[in-house]
């Protein structure tokens, strides 16, 4: 694993915000598909996570496309998929989606949702990424049924080198 130095969250308990939903899912499949990719990593910290509807939380969710309001415009269909930001005030822990990718709940057509956002939050959290090519904050997207999905233990070990 690899982290971004010593950015991590100086609290435990974090907010976050889902601000708007992409059309390729429904909005219980998108909520399920985020709140499962924060569990992840609760599971393995003292974190928590607790969801608001306004206002601005520790970790601000969109989905966007092209140039969507930072200085990291997306790049139409495949390519960049998402990306996130590290812990710190203002849009440290914002995950960002690209409208232009196919998301899907389950199945393997296009891009699991819960796949890309348990690797954005490990971001949002600290890590940057690993080497270990089984490993979740590997660079390279790899489909893995969320139903039996288990926190591969190099991420686990570098989750726990920031929160343990
Ligand atoms: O820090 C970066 C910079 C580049 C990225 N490329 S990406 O958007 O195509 C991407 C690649 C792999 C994943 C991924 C890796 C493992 C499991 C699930 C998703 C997510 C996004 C994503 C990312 O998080
Ligand atoms: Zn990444």
């Amino acid at each position: 694993f690899s982290t971004f130095g010593e950015y991590k969250w100086q609290k435990n308990s974090l907010t976050y915000r889902i601000v708007n939903y992409t059309p390729d899912m429904s909005v219980s499949e998108v909520d399920d598909s985020i709140e499962r990719a924060l569990q992840v990593w609760a599971k393995v910290t003292p974190l928590s996570f607790t969801r608001i509807n306004s206002g601005t939380a520790d970790i601000m969710i969109s989905f966007g496309r092209q140039s969507h309001g930072d200085y990291y415009p997306f790049d139409g269909p495949d390519g960049t998929l998402a990306h996130a930001f590290a812990p710190s005030p203002g849009i440290g822990g914002d995950a960002h989606f690209d409208e232009d990718e196919n998301f899907t709940y389950r199945s393997n057509r296009g891009y699991v949702l819960f796949m890309v956002a348990a690797h954005e939050f490990g971001h949002s959290l600290g890590l940057s990424h690993s080497d270990d090519a089984g490993a979740l904050m590997y660079p390279v997207y790899t489909y893995r049924n969320p139903e039996t999905f288990i926190l591969p233990r190099d991420d686990v070990n570098g989750i726990q080198s920031l929160y343990g």
